[in-house]
């Protein structure tokens, strides 16, 4: 039985909720009191239910109406109303109460549970890593200045912090051992599975909105940085994304200037000038830097707390595209108008004298460069040509190349990045570094001098993020490319085109990742040339032909090392394995299939969440609607239906968690959204003083690299939740409980991402955040989530919202539904919630998220990026915004942790 289940009661409120003031006390003895909290308001259900219980102390001698009466409402579920009627913070919906009512009851046949649940998805192919290769980061800049490579050297000195690895390692070991035990010993029922609980020390888990393109509110998600044009030696042409390209004819330019609000002002005042200056832009360090770049991602929608995720967000960038953001303020774009000509265009603004020490060589692909090179007079000639200012009103990041038809165009070298034998790429790399650093520091000074005048009172806040945000002229391109599309449809498509680029490993992905693709870290790092006179020529119609969806092939193969490509293939090939159901297919060699479905792909809504009460394998399972505590004018509605799966399916999936993650027993490469954000966490482990360079990084990711991943990891304990992932149409299981899920809550398949399995061992938590990114436009986001709770925990782990005055404890079985978008598409801010720490024992969910608006990848497994080696079986842990997320460790790598992704991140939208 669902809610009068009976737990063992409890005569004290538990230290995690005693301190919550939004938690109802009640000194009564507790039923589902004791595991949620919710509104103290006397409600009409529960005079109600009052009546009932005198009624039937009472009346029922009455008459034998009456009596009839209780008897069908007992039948219907009122009976468990009333036996918790005398408790004030159980509030029963009027949604179950008018289920109730209906003589009508949605039933719900469960097919047998498979003997064994992880066997079942083993069979299917479900679980399954994909790999990626270790490398080095290509990033552009950093906050607080890139210093030598020797400066690092000593990092792993000290003796404390080898001891603090060596704790970590232990402790990490410790706790896939225990969490190994931990499913050895499930299939028992709950209080045995309790005690067992007490003993496991962490679970892991992990969050991560596994859905390709979109990300959670939490950040992470939203970047987009264009890559860099990344050539070899010997290369004479160019294929170019059509984004990354204007051509001075098409009426997108034309467009360009009335763009949607959030860019319109950026936009604009670049129109207005182009001036010399073009190189100034990015904010000084520190100061004035807008993150208005990101704007359009999440542009209207109000709400205090969505102008701070917005600012927040922009902060995150991807390296590369991180310091996009952060340039351009409204002034400052006008200034830096300068752009122009055609081939090459702007590359100006950006780099501050500061920013071009630290920006060193990283720079995105093409224009980060450039930027610092333009000189004074190439600006001003350029200024000429009258171009259209790049859609996204970015910023400074470099323009966008601007070809008129029949161009015969040459592209400076300094807007490229040519990719180098990897025997040379290292110190090519560092002296380019250096050159290029230095030679952009005599027009960052300009710049700086200039943004410090011109946008005095800007966010601080944002300018970390503009320091990190190398803008990449490819970045500003995708943006304008996305921008520029006005009309749903066109939007649609590039979306979803992209979408399938991600998936469809056959699409290289761009040519950064190309050259990722070799192989060792080392061999990653393009050389940057700087030389005005090293030109290459471009073949427009090459320009015109390239269709951004069909990137050579065959050049991303040569690239590829032997080892990631095999993984690659592996994966494709397990992918496409797995995906028994038919649901995705492809893999590297059918891209054109891929592509057809995603035409045809047409797009569903899933705008509420319609609970009712089902029956699942003879359980009943209402749905309770908890009432909100605090006065708020938000559409969030949170349901909880108990014992929604059953013992062993919550044991299953326990097993197959543990398993699944410590198969996956590699040091992780640790993961964050922003440079802002490592930073936080440097500061948080007491490690604010080490340096980090972008030669710490996995090249062509936000991932630090394994020497680095290993510094953090033992610095931060290894203080991290632990996430696996299974897809619909991977096992029996996942198809059974999807069609529960529609059929008990309202949610269509078709708008369902992965299923994600998340521990939490004793100490962790997730902090605040929302599900779906606050004042975002995108309705490709979160609608509403499914949490089912595993086990039970011994103390802590609530899930709390704060807003409302919600909480409920973690119960096994038990599943909690809310929305996080209103009707209309919006992200609603009091949806927020946070998993409180957990204190003792361990803590187990899966969680499913449907999206408002359904796309092509969603809910299909995505084959791992094509990144440079690494080791087999080799996790990753991402830790987005700081302020609203947490770390978490995940056993697949997903494309938004890939500079490319960054770059095409609106697209990808
Ligand atoms: O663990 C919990 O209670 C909440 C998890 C959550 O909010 C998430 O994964 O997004
Ligand atoms: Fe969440």
């Amino acid at each position: 039985m669902a809610i009068n289940k009976k737990r063992p009661v409890k005569s004290k409120v538990s230290p995690a909720t005693q301190n919550s003031p939004y938690v109802h006390r009640d000194v009564r003895p507790r039923r589902v009191s004791e595991d949620v909290g919710g509104s103290d308001r006397v409600s009409i259900g529960r005079w109600v239910a009052l009546f009932a219980v005198v009624l039937a102390v009472t009346g029922c001698l009455v008459s034998p109406d009456v009596r009839r009466v209780l008897v069908r409402l007992q039948k219907t579920g009122l009976g468990e109303i009333f036996a918790d009627a005398h408790d004030p913070s159980v509030r029963i919906s009027s949604n179950e109460k008018r289920e109730a009512k209906e003589e009508e009851v949605v039933g719900w046949l469960d097919p047998e549970p498979p003997e064994n649940l992880l066997d079942d998805i083993e069979d299917d192919g479900g679980w399954h890593e994909d790999q990626v290769d270790e490398d080095e980061l290509t990033m552009d800049d950093f906050e607080d200045g890139v210093i030598e490579p020797e400066d690092t050297e000593d990092l792993m000195e000290d003796e404390i912090v080898e001891k603090e690895r060596r704790d970590a390692e232990r402790q990490e070991k410790e706790y896939k051992l225990k969490a190994a035990g931990n499913s050895a010993s499930d299939g028992k029922g709950r209080s045995s599975k309790v005690a067992e609980e007490k003993s496991v020390k962490s679970p892991k888990t992990t969050s991560e909105s596994g859905d390709p393109p979109l990300v959670r509110g939490r950040p992470g998600r939203d970047k987009n940085a264009p890559p860099p044009i990344i050539l070899r030696p010997g290369d004479t042409h160019i294929k170019l994304d059509a984004s990354q390209i204007k051509f001075v004819d098409s009426p997108v330019e034309t467009k360009d200037k009335k763009q949607p609000k959030s860019q319109d002002s950026a936009h604009t005042a670049k129109k207005s000038k182009s001036s010399v200056k073009s190189v100034n832009t990015k904010p000084p360090g520190k100061s004035p830097g807008s993150g208005k770049a990101e704007a359009p991602e999440k542009p209207e929608h109000n709400s205090k707390s969505s102008a701070k995720q917005t600012k927040e967000k922009t902060a995150i960038k991807s390296p590369s595209e991180t310091k996009q953001g952060n340039k351009a303020t409204t002034k400052q774009a006008k200034e830096k108008t300068a752009i122009k000509s055609p081939s090459e265009t702007k590359q100006g603004n950006k780099a501050t004298t500061k920013q071009a020490k630290e920006k060193t060589a990283i720079k995105s692909p093409s224009e980060t460069k450039q930027g610092n090179k333009a000189t004074t007079k190439q600006a001003k000639e350029k200024a000429k040509s009258e171009i259209p200012e790049r859609p996204g009103g970015n910023k400074n990041g470099p323009p966008p190349i601007v070809l008129k038809p029949g161009d015969n165009t040459i592209l400076d070298t300094s807007q490229i990045k040519f990719v180098d034998s990897p025997e040379k790429e290292k110190p090519m790399k560092s002296k380019a570094s250096k050159v290029s650093a230095k030679k952009s520091t005599p027009s960052s000074k300009s710049a700086n001098k200039k943004s410090a005048a011109e946008s005095p009172g800007k966010n601080k806040d944002e300018t970390p993020k503009t320091a990190a945000n190398v803008p990449s002229s490819s970045e500003e391109r995708a943006k304008e490319k996305v921008e520029a599309n006005s009309s749903e449809n066109s939007r649609e498509k590039q979306k979803q085109t992209n979408v399938d680029k991600s998936e469809a490993k056959t699409i290289p992905k761009t040519s950064k990742s190309k050259s990722d693709g070799v192989g060792t870290a080392k061999e990653h790092k393009p050389i940057i040339l700087n030389g005005e006179n090293d030109k290459i020529v471009i073949d427009p119609s090459t320009l015109k032909q390239v269709n951004p969806e069909v990137i050579e092939p065959s050049k991303s193969k040569t690239k590829t090392s032997d080892k990631s490509t095999s993984m690659k293939k592996d994966s494709a090939k397990v992918s496409a394995k797995k995906q028994g159901d038919g649901k995705i297919k492809e893999d590297t060699d059918s891209n054109n299939g891929v592509k057809e479905k995603v035409n045809k792909f047409r797009a569903k809504y899933q705008k509420t969440i319609t609970p009712k009460k089902v029956f699942i394998d003879g359980r009943r399972i209402p749905p309770t609607e908890l009432l909100h505590q605090k006065a708020s004018n938000s559409s969030v509605k949170v349901y909880l239906f108990n014992d929604f799966l059953s013992d062993r399916e919550c044991d299953g999936l326990i097993k197959a968690h543990d398993s699944h993650v410590k198969a996956l027993d590699k040091q992780p490469l640790i993961c964050f959204d922003s440079i802002k954000t490592l930073r936080s966490h440097l500061k948080e482990v007491k490690k604010s003083s080490v340096k980090v360079t972008p030669n710490d990084f996995t090249a062509g990711t936000i991932c630090l690299n394994s020497t680095f991943s290993a510094k953090m990891q033992m610095w931060m304990k290894s203080n991290w939740s632990y996430s696996t992932a299974f897809y619909p149409g991977e096992s029996q299981f996942s198809t059974r409980l999807a069609a529960r899920i529609e059929q008990a809550m309202g949610l269509s398949e078709d708008n369902g991402g992965k299923f994600q399995i998340t521990s939490y061992p004793v100490g962790k938590a997730y902090k605040e955040h929302t599900d779906c990114i606050l004042g975002g436009t995108e309705k490709r986001d979160r609608m509403a989530s499914v949490l089912m709770y595993l086990n039970d925990v011994e103390d802590g782990g609530e899930t709390s919202f704060p807003d409302l005055g919600i909480w409920v404890k973690p119960r096994k079985g038990r599943a909690l539904l809310w929305n996080n978008m209103n009707p209309e598409g919006f992200c609603e801010p009091h949806s927020k919630h946070v998993a409180k720490v957990v204190k003792k024992g361990s803590k187990y969910i899966l969680i499913r998220w449907y999206y408002y608006k359904s796309f092509y990848a969603l809910g299909k497994r995505q084959p791992a990026p094509n990144l440079p080696a690494r080791d087999e079986a080799q996790p990753m842990v991402r830790c987005d915004e700081y302020e609203m997320g947490s770390c978490r460790w995940y056993d697949e790598w997903n494309h938004d942790v890939t500079l490319e992704y960054q770059k095409n991140q609106m697209k990808l939208l």
